[in-house]
């Protein structure tokens, strides 16, 4: 029972909010800005490193013509301290070792960066489950553009079903723009409830994973089968 499943990374496998929290508000302090709660700048995660520090300079009146400086300047206090405080969810290695032996093949498709993804990746043990990892600035587009996700499972060898994993709003229109059965984890970043984002199945522990890709797979099969009549 094989399948090629491409996660999102923020908020689906990694809790990164207080390393992303904490390289804004070194931004901010740099500024001699006070630092934003951790639950504002949540709110501000999803659409990458750019839009991040554009939706902080826009909530503290930054002047938008410093967009560029002060996203290179958060990059970099990001760099510096990306694994501090960031943790794989409970039940992720399980999961994805256990996809490993069925057979799938796993791939990154996230609006983080590429290096500091693959360099969160690596830090966390993770990188060498993943056979492909797109980040936000890897192609000239990014999620929601399902063009973003497409070439991630273009990337990766087609060894069965395609199906997404990830937390977020913007992870959802990407899956159904791409027209990909969508795996919804419940416990990320999101901002509506559960029931207002598409997608075919939600879980709140990853130990369920690959439990939920079985069923997929098997979905997907009986309506790929020839109807008798
Ligand atoms: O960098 C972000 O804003 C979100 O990253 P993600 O696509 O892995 O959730
Ligand atoms: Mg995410």
């Amino acid at each position: 029972m094989t399948a090629v499943v491409v996660f999102d990374l923020d908020g689906t496998l990694i809790d990164s909010l207080a390393d992303l929290a904490a390289a804004a508000n070194r931004m901010l302090s740099d500024q001699r800005l006070p630092a934003l709660p951790q639950e504002t700048i949540r709110g501000f995660v999803g659409n990458g490193l750019p839009k991040l520090v554009e939706r902080v300079m826009t909530h503290c009146a930054l002047d938008p013509e410093r967009h560029s400086e002060l996203t290179q300047l958060t990059l970099t206090h990001y760099n510096a301290g990306a694994c501090d405080r960031t943790t794989v969810y409970p039940g992720v290695v399980g999961a994805l070792d256990e996809l490993r032996k069925m057979g799938c093949v796993l791939g990154i498709c996230t609006n983080k960066p590429e290096a500091p993804a693959r360099h969160v990746l690596s830090e966390l043990n993770l990188l060498t489950y993943f056979d492909a990892v797109l980040g936000g600035d890897t192609l000239e587009t990014r999620k929601p553009d399902p063009a973003h996700l497409h070439a991630s499972f273009d990337a990766l060898p087609s060894v069965g079903p395609r199906l997404f994993v990830g937390d977020s709003e913007v992870d959802a229109e990407t899956a159904q723009r791409a027209q990909v059965p969508f795996l919804l984890f419940e416990r990320g970043y999101r901002k509506s409830p559960v029931s207002a984002l598409p997608h075919t199945l939600s879980y709140d522990n990853s130990a369920a994973l690959p439990d939920l890709v079985r069923q997929i797979v098997q979905d997907e099969a009986l309506q790929a089968r020839p109807q008798k009549d």
